[in-house]
């Protein structure tokens, strides 16, 4: 035990900050299930179409406090800004998740990554409207990880996902150069193509880029971090969203976890976006992300100049 204690604390930084992401993000979900289960949300509105309940905020304190007191150098960005991290004790977590430390060995380019080098985006609870409706299993928690500018891992915790055994709950978790884990990854079907979008931010752009690609089904689904496990398990094609409104914790944990899978993540230009801890909050031009197999270049050179202009003007 003693020599597994040491030979994770050994383990490269961007290893030991996924590992101990994933045991993080299950606590977030607990506090998530907690404040549901006393039934008081204390929803608080911060813009239009733009809610943040008590789970939120809670979830985001057990991250943020616990991510800054094993990781003290690194920068941490959470979606409901400065939070209050005296938090009770048992919201701290220090385990790592120990399966994935010993499964897996980390990739020669990210082995030196140092604290400096990263930027952990974080998304409390991705999918608050569908919290607060009731579409719980939508409901994620998102930690993702840069470095150097780029989303390289990530996390995204379903807190209410149904497992086989009875039990709530799974973590699945992504690294580019190793791959992803956590759930089963399956091809999304050859004979139809299925698109996946906002349920509760559409506007006229939104539906004239989801007209463009002739779709067979659109999967109107809450999330982004939801959406895209969509793509990862087979349940569409592609996630279109040509309007701002998503962040740079909505999308980081989502596209690196995608495309340590084989798919890709852009902006509904094909861009992807930088996530140093100077850039701009907002996803400005849209989100296009591609299920592995599936030619994000086709489905982009499918979309109207008219929308990647419009969305080019909103950088
Ligand atoms: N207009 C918006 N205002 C605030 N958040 C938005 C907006 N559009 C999208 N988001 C965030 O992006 C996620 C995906 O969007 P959508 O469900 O519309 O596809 C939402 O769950 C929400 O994250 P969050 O729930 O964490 O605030
Ligand atoms: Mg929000
Ligand atoms: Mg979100
Ligand atoms: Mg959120």
């Amino acid at each position: 035990m003693a020599s597994a204690t040491a030979a994770a604390a050994a383990a490269p930084l961007m290893m030991r900050i996924v590992a101990s992401s994933i045991q993080i993000a299950g606590r977030a979900g607990r506090i998530i299930r907690d404040v549901m289960a006393k039934g008081d949300l204390g929803i608080v509105e911060k813009g239009k179409d733009d809610l943040q309940t008590e789970a939120d905020r809670s979830a985001q304190r057990c991250i943020m406090a616990s991510l800054a007191r094993l990781f003290p150098n690194v920068t941490i960005i959470g979606e409901e800004g400065n939070s209050d991290l005296k938090v009770p004790e048992d919201w701290l977590v220090s385990e790592m998740n120990s399966e994935f430390l010993e499964r897996n060995v980390c990739p020669d380019g990210l082995k030196q990554v140092k604290e400096s080098d990263l930027v952990i985006w974080v998304d409390p609870l991705d999918g608050t409207s569908e919290y607060t409706q009731g579409f719980l299993e939508r409901v994620t928690v998102l930690i993702g990880i840069s470095v150097n500018d780029r989303a390289v891992g990530g996390v995204i915790h379903q807190p209410y996902f149904k497992t086989d055994n009875g039990s709530l709950g799974r973590t699945i978790w992504g690294v580019k150069g190793i791959g992803a884990g956590g759930f089963n990854p399956v091809k999304p079907p050859s004979d139809r193509f299925i698109v996946t979008t906002t349920r509760s931010h559409s506007n006229a752009l939104v539906q004239s880029a989801l007209d463009a690609l002739s779709p067979d089904e659109v999967l109107r689904v809450g999330g982004a971090g939801y959406k895209v496990l969509q793509l990862l398990e087979g349940n569409a094609h592609a996630y279109v969203f040509a309007s701002a409104g998503c962040k740079k914790w909505d999308t980081c944990a989502p596209e690196a976890v995608l495309e340590a899978q084989g798919g890709m993540l852009t902006d509904i230009l094909g861009r992807h976006y930088a996530y140093g801890k100077d850039v701009s909050f907002p996803n400005a031009c849209g989100v296009l992300g591609t299920a592995s197999g599936i030619s994000h270049q086709d489905i982009l050179g499918k979309l109207p100049d008219a929308v990647k202009e419009a969305m080019n003007k909103t950088q």
